[in-house]
């Protein structure tokens, strides 16, 4: 577990786990889900800036919602304007980006609902802690693939010209570091392939995996 350190109401420093204890309540992670009928889950988009993360994700959540399902899409650029307004791009700081948006998930999770995410989450270690904050198949990790020269043709906003002219720094796959997904539940190849078909293999791999019917 995560020890945060804190001001106690005395003014001692202790950790934020001292003195809690987790409170078990009668309505369920299981109840929820059964009201919803769905199975929750966490739907992880990985990729670089312009590979197509919040495209597939906004449209693989159109799919569900029209189908009836309860829905969430966290999005790196919406995230930033208020629950991570505070942070950068520097590894600390895309790090705690990750950690909190992981436990925001886990408690969407909670609520029965089917969780979007498309952020780049470049380390490797910050996606394989929040897989370890959910349960066994709760965590789908989507590697949204395009390679680098598409994306920076594709540049929709203009970062990457930017990160070129030097006038952005630690722009992920021009001067920081991106680490591809080794074994992800899902591989899109959303360099070559329609939005449709990335959408597709996807709800396939929901509905095998039994979380929609
Ligand atoms: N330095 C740098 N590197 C990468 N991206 C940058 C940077 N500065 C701004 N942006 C814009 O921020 C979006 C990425 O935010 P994320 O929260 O997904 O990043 S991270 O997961 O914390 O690495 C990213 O959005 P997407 O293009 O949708 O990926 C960019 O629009
Ligand atoms: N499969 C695809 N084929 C062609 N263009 C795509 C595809 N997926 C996304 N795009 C386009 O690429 C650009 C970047 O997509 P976006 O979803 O914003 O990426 P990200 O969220 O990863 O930064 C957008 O202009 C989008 O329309």
């Amino acid at each position: 577990m995560t020890t945060i350190i804190k001001e106690s109401d005395a003014g001692v420093t202790v950790p934020a786990t001292d003195n809690i204890v987790w409170h078990q309540h009668s309505v369920d992670k299981a109840a929820r889900a059964e009201n919803k009928q769905q199975q929750p889950c966490v739907l992880w988009f990985t990729g670089l800036s312009g590979s197509g993360k919040s495209t597939v994700a906004g449209a693989l959540e159109n799919e569900l919602h029209k189908a009836g399902y309860h829905t969430y899409l966290l999005d790196g650029d919406n995230v930033r304007f208020g629950l991570c307004g505070d942070l950068g791009f520097s590894y600390a700081d895309r790090k705690e980006n990750i950690r909190r948006v992981g436990e925001v998930a886990k408690l969407m999770v909670d609520a029965g609902v089917i969780v979007l995410t498309a952020f780049i989450s470049p380390h490797r270690q910050e996606r394989e802690l929040v897989r370890s904050l959910l349960g066994d198949s709760e965590f789908i990790e989507i590697h949204v693939d395009a390679d680098l020269a598409t994306c920076e043709q594709r540049d929709p906003k203009g970062l990457y010209k930017k990160a070129r002219a030097g006038e952005i720094k630690n722009f992920t796959g021009i001067d920081s570091v991106y680490e591809a997904p080794i074994e992800p539940e899902l591989y899109l190849d959303n360099g070559n392939n329609p939005v449709s078909i990335s959408v597709q293999q996807i709800v396939t791999y929901l509905s095998q995996q039994g979380h929609i019917k």
